[in-house]
């Protein structure tokens, strides 16, 4: 009988983590700001114009959450639990990574940058320094894409909804997107043992972000000059 041919040694190239490879391919496009170009140009326009932007962004993560893995295992009541109290986190780790490339801007859109006299103009001061704290502490990290679209998915997952009905598929849930995490990071050459528990850490101030932003929201929302989305509205209330 022949000999049997020799076994080609089939290289498997790295298959990459499944979960992250779907988080990438699932990232909405950037969205831009569509300034209303019939308004003259005003502190006011850039609060109505990121508002509108947000309102959009919004829209745009409730589509985005169904392509997470698992997310959609969660029951309907436990995933609108999650984006009530996921959003703003989710959303700001948005323009943290929209803002990485720059110094001393927040990036809220390709053609909607803020500086720190921009955002003071437009009663942000309070925003714009808990924004650009954040995205120092990443950009020092020097944090992927990878790393980011698993962060927002952990998030979002991680959001500590109140009354959740299915604790363990949140949690197995959960359990996933860290696997993907840890998966990734001991597959990433050299080695940083400490990266993934270094990423977790950093979601404590991230929440805290978030919820600095809420405040600047609440604010702006009492001075009654900014009129708001009802959309806006609703998720801002799941926050309060
Ligand atoms: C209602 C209002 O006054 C308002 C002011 C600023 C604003 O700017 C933003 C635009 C996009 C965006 O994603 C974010 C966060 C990152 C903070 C969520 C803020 C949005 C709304």
């Amino acid at each position: 009988a022949h000999p049997s041919k020799p076994i080609r040694n089939i290289i498997f190239s790295f298959p990459g983590n499944k979960v992250i490879s779907q988080l990438l391919v699932s990232e909405p496009a950037p969205l831009r700001a569509t300034p209303d170009p019939t308004t003259p140009d005003s502190d006011l326009k850039t609060l109505l114009t990121l508002c509108d932007l947000l309102n959009r962004e919004l829209l745009v993560m409730i589509g985005w959450a169904k392509h997470i893995p698992g997310f959609t295992g969660l029951s309907l009541v436990d995933q609108m639990a999650l984006l009530q109290s996921g959003w703003m986190e989710t959303l700001v780790l948005n323009v943290v990574w929209r803002s990485q490339g720059s110094a001393d801007e927040l990036q809220f859109a390709e053609n909607l940058r803020l500086n720190e006299s921009q955002s003071r103009a437009a009663g942000l001061h309070d925003l714009y320094t808990a924004l650009r704290h954040l995205t120092s502490k990443y950009q020092q990290m020097g944090l992927n894409q990878e790393e980011v679209v698993t962060l927002k998915a952990m998030t979002l997952a991680n959001s500590d909804a109140e009354n959740v009905e299915g604790a363990e598929v949140v949690q197995r849930f959960q359990d996933g997107l860290h696997e993907a995490l840890q998966d990734y990071e001991s597959s990433q050459r050299p080695s940083e043992p400490h990266r993934a528990g270094r990423l977790l850490m950093t979601l404590p101030l991230l929440r805290q972000t978030a919820h600095r932003a809420v405040r600047c929201f609440i604010r702006l929302h009492t001075d009654g000059n900014v009129p708001m989305h009802k959309l806006f509205l609703e998720m801002l209330d799941a926050k309060i």
